[in-house]
């Protein structure tokens, strides 16, 4: 392994460059949109913009997206493999991902996340720090869940969901996509398409 592009050069893109790091990638470029007002993200250099890595993913062993935004993540990811590009996944040494698990490409695993058996996660995702994803779930594209999140057994969440920092969820739950689950809630029903629930137990809010 060697060069590895990184689109996305925030907070989130710093964890994945580290994770990067650990697993033996020698050289990180970042590339953002916002490039040329960032040029340098810590002690990493910021190239250009999408189109710039476009012209130069033939450079780079592989890339990965690293922005927070799901639909964004999503669409940046398939633009980069439309264009030729190599899509890597990047797992933290010390996550717990079961061997029987599927990750598709793009995901990242962040510090002590745990993946269990007979779990796929779709590509894309975010796997985020200290969560726990148990048996049997299905993650669709896209999804993030956050620090702290727990998913018992046999769950299902949709494509761009983003499941808030601390939230529980219980086992066969089926989360539908573009849904918000709130810091800390617990899911104990299935949530429909594109809605927000928070709270113990989960219950709709609307959003500003
Ligand atoms: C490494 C990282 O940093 S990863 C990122 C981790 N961060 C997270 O997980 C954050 C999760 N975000 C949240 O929980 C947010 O509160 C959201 C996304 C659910 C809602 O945020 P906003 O769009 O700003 O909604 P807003 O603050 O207007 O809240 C709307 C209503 O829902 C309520 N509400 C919002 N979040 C929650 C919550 N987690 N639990 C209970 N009620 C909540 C509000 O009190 C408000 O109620 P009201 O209408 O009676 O006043």
């Amino acid at each position: 392994m060697s060069k590895l592009a990184i689109f996305g050069a925030s907070g989130h893109g710093k964890v994945v460059a580290e994770i990067a790091e650990l697993n033996g990638w020698s050289e990180i470029v970042f590339f953002d949109d916002a490039w040329p007002s960032i040029t340098q993200l810590e002690g990493w250099r910021v190239n250009g913009v999408t189109d710039t890595l476009i012209n130069s993913l033939h450079e780079f062993d592989a890339f990965f997206v690293a922005i927070g935004n799901n639909a964004i993540r999503l669409d940046k990811h398939i633009t980069f493999e439309l264009a030729g590009g190599k899509a890597t996944s990047l797992i933290h040494p010390s996550a717990v991902v079961s061997k029987y698990s599927k990750l598709a490409s793009g995901t990242a695993v962040m510090a002590n996340a745990v993946v269990g058996a007979f779990t796929s996660v779709g590509k894309a995702g975010i796997i985020n720090t200290n969560c726990t994803i148990d048996h049997d779930c299905k993650l669709e594209e896209a999804v993030h869940i956050s620090p702290g999140a727990n998913l018992a057994g046999g769950v299902k969440i949709g494509r761009c969901s983003w499941i808030g920092i601390g939230a529980s969820i219980i086992q066969q739950i089926q989360v539908d996509c573009n849904v918000i689950v709130g810091a800390g809630a617990v899911v104990i029903n299935d949530v429909m398409q594109g809605l927000s629930v928070a709270g113990v137990p989960a219950k709709r809010i609307h959003i500003k």
